[in-house]
């Protein structure tokens, strides 16, 4: 075990915020109990302390109401807010989470990410002066000020450090002045003094009013200390202590488990369960038992004169504190044998809302919503130089190979057979390397930001619809762009006769109804692994169906259904249309017959130019409305 000195603990912050209190909290997987009668107080920074799937991040999801009850998953207790019986599932959007993973825009300044929190969490309310400074405050306070205009970063550019990204997380919370701020593992994977300076941001949340709750990992005793409460979990999902921290050392100690010299109190919690069988844990009393006392658990004093197999930890009722809360009259093994409420978003009677009406998750409007994203996602696009590059760059490159491949084919006349195939071969080639050129940018980069997404969008600072907006309207410019720089290159190498806007109009189209598809499968799936395995299944089965390897008159009858789900079909009907109609194709009857039968052998028929155009438009918003509904389904999922 690390050597560590015990620093004499801190005074316990002052507390302003609400005081959450839970008993009888039971979790069950299916056959499998993961939680089993935890109950503890949060009053003060306080952390979750227990081995490897002990349950930390159960009970923090469970109190977060990031778990809701469903098929195979049975949770129940009871939850008060000051007091009051609270649901946390209703109250979920109110609970600041920070997840694990910093989520968090990559091109952003530290200050960016703040300020954009604050103007779409804070409302209209504020001003735009006070949120900017609250935001300045908060990076004082954060010790984010001199890292305030560097990028966040990414694994392909550097930005801030570890601790600096924790605490943007936490900061990016901190503006929107949280009642309650749940974290699961703040410190993991950052060096014990970016830790502490994590941990004594969370004590400065506290200070703030908010009631913190933490999983922690292997904390250093410096970090352990600051934390005012301690929740340590037994593996088999049971409290071992819940309590003051400062008083956890005489508990261990009383009960023939004393900590050793110059060792570490968090680690020594863990070790002496790790190390101790469950009977010798249950019969030397470490097993904490608490009376349950419903509505009136306020107050928790570690009753040390009572039988430790009896009643570890009493609760008394702080008028004071209390906030109107009924005292409940039910003590010992009769209260311990009441049966735990199920914890339903219908069954806790009053609906306590922290802070009444901090429920309602948005608090800014659908334009400055609209404005915020608009303005982040431009930010993204002209800040990511390299994607910017890459993307225009393959463009350029593949176009022009393209260029040089069919060099003149489309000048050809059309009377030979063979004009006419390499002729649609050069236009079925440049439209099938939009469709890829398209959804492939989509694919790789939309599973990475999604997290950002879940995050903001579970904790109400923006809807779906003003998110999807910003992001078709940047992709509308961003495509429409591509499109003029394949078209200058292709157009005039190829020689290609149609009219040259509406060509580059329908591969515009295409190109958005495939980076729809690219949307959808990225809001789908978990990573961009999983995405790129969709390529092959979505993409190449339209080769099929472009009428260019093989006609479409030839593909068994019972498949040529198929064809109608491809957009790529759609775009080069219209293209062929445009390219091969009897006006741009070479006088001479034979060679308007050999154009006439490019549309002929591909079932493509001018008079339905309308009906192609309606059915790419349409593809065009119904894949960005699954989108909608499936990422809508997974933040759901998530809280
Ligand atoms: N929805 C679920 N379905 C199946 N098993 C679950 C679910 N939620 C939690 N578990 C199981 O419950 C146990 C506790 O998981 P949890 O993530 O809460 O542990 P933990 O203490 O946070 O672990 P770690 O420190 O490794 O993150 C694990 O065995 C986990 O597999």
């Amino acid at each position: 075990m690390p050597p560590s000195p015990t620093p004499s603990p801190p005074p316990p912050p002052p507390r302003k915020g609400a005081v959450m209190t839970f008993d009888s909290l039971e979790f069950a997987v299916k056959d499998k109990q993961i939680l089993q009668s935890v109950f503890g107080r949060i009053d003060g920074p306080t952390c979750i302390l227990g081995s490897s799937g002990a349950g930390k991040t159960s009970l923090l999801n469970i109190l977060a109401g990031r778990v809701a009850p469903r098929a195979g998953l049975t949770i129940s207790g009871n939850t008060y807010l000051d007091g009051q019986p609270f649901d946390p599932y209703k109250n979920r959007r109110a609970v600041a989470y920070v997840m694990q993973d910093d989520a968090l825009t990559a091109t952003a300044t530290v200050r960016e990410c703040l300020l954009f929190s604050a103007n779409l969490r804070l409302g209209a309310g504020v001003s735009v002066e006070d949120k900017e400074a609250l935001v300045d405050e908060v990076l004082v306070e954060l010790g984010l000020n001199k890292c305030r205009d560097t990028f966040i970063g990414s694994e392909r550019s550097k930005g801030i450090s570890g601790g600096e990204r924790k605490r943007t997380s936490i900061g990016v919370e901190l503006v929107t002045k949280p009642d309650v701020v749940f974290l699961d593992e703040p410190t993991s994977g950052l060096d014990s003094f970016a830790a502490f300076s994590v941990v004594e941001s969370l004590v400065k949340l506290c200070e703030h009013g908010a009631t913190v709750l933490a999983t922690i990992h292997q904390p250093s005793s410096e970090c352990f200390h600051l934390f005012r409460n301690c929740i340590v979990l037994s593996p088999t999902g049971r409290v071992v202590y819940s309590g003051p921290v400062d008083k956890m050392s005489d508990y261990y100690a009383r009960r023939g488990f004393p900590v050793p010299e110059n060792t570490n109190l968090a680690d020594h919690a863990l070790f002496a369960i790790a190390l101790t069988s469950e009977e010798k844990l249950d019969s030397s009393g470490l097993y904490m038992r608490v009376p349950v006392k419903g509505a009136s658990v306020l107050h928790m004093e570690l009753d040390e004169k009572a039988d430790p197999h009896e009643l570890s930890t009493s609760f008394d009722a702080d008028p004071e504190e209390e906030g109107g809360g009924e005292p409940d009259e039910e003590k010992g093994e009769g209260a311990r044998k009441r049966k735990p409420a199920p914890m339903q978003p219908s069954h806790l009677g009053d609906d306590y809302t922290i802070r009444k009406g901090a429920s309602h998750p948005f608090k800014s409007s659908f334009w400055t919503q609209l404005q915020w994203l608009t303005w982040r996602e431009s930010n993204t696009l002209r800040r990511d130089t390299g994607a910017l590059i890459g993307r225009f760059g393959i463009t350029i490159f593949l176009n022009v190979l393209f260029g040089l491949i069919f060099l003149n084919a489309g000048r050809q006349d059309s009377n030979s057979e063979l004009n006419i195939r390499n002729h649609s071969g050069a236009l079925t080639f440049v439209t099938i390397n939009t469709m890829f050129g398209s959804a492939q940018p989509a694919l790789l980069e939309f599973p990475a930001e999604r997290p950002i997404f879940l995050r903001e969008y579970t904790t109400g600072t923006y809807r779906i619809g003003p998110y999807v907006l910003a992001k078709v309207g940047i992709e509308l410019c961003l495509l429409l762009a591509q499109t003029l720089v394949q078209y200058v290159i292709v157009y005039f190498m190829v020689g290609f006769q149609g009219n040259f806007i509406l060509m580059v109009l329908v591969n515009w189209a295409l190109g958005l109804t495939s980076n729809g598809v690219g949307i959808l499968i990225g809001s789908a799936v978990d990573d961009v692994k999983t995405a790129s395995e969709f390529v092959p299944i979505t993409l190449v089965p339209q080769l099929l169906f472009c009428g260019f390897f093989i006609s479409i008159n030839a593909i068994p009858v019972f498949l040529r259904w198929a064809r109608y789900l491809c957009s790529l079909a759609y775009a080069l009907n219209l293209l062929y249309i445009i390219e091969f109609n009897g006006g741009t194709c070479t006088p001479g009857a034979v060679a308007q017959a050999n154009c006439a039968a490019a549309l002929s052998d591909n079932e493509i028929y001018e008079d339905l130019v309308g009906l192609y155009v309606a059915i790419l438009l349409t593809m065009f918003v119904t894949f960005r409305m699954v989108a909608v509904v499936v990422l809508r389904k997974r933040a759901r999922a998530v809280y």
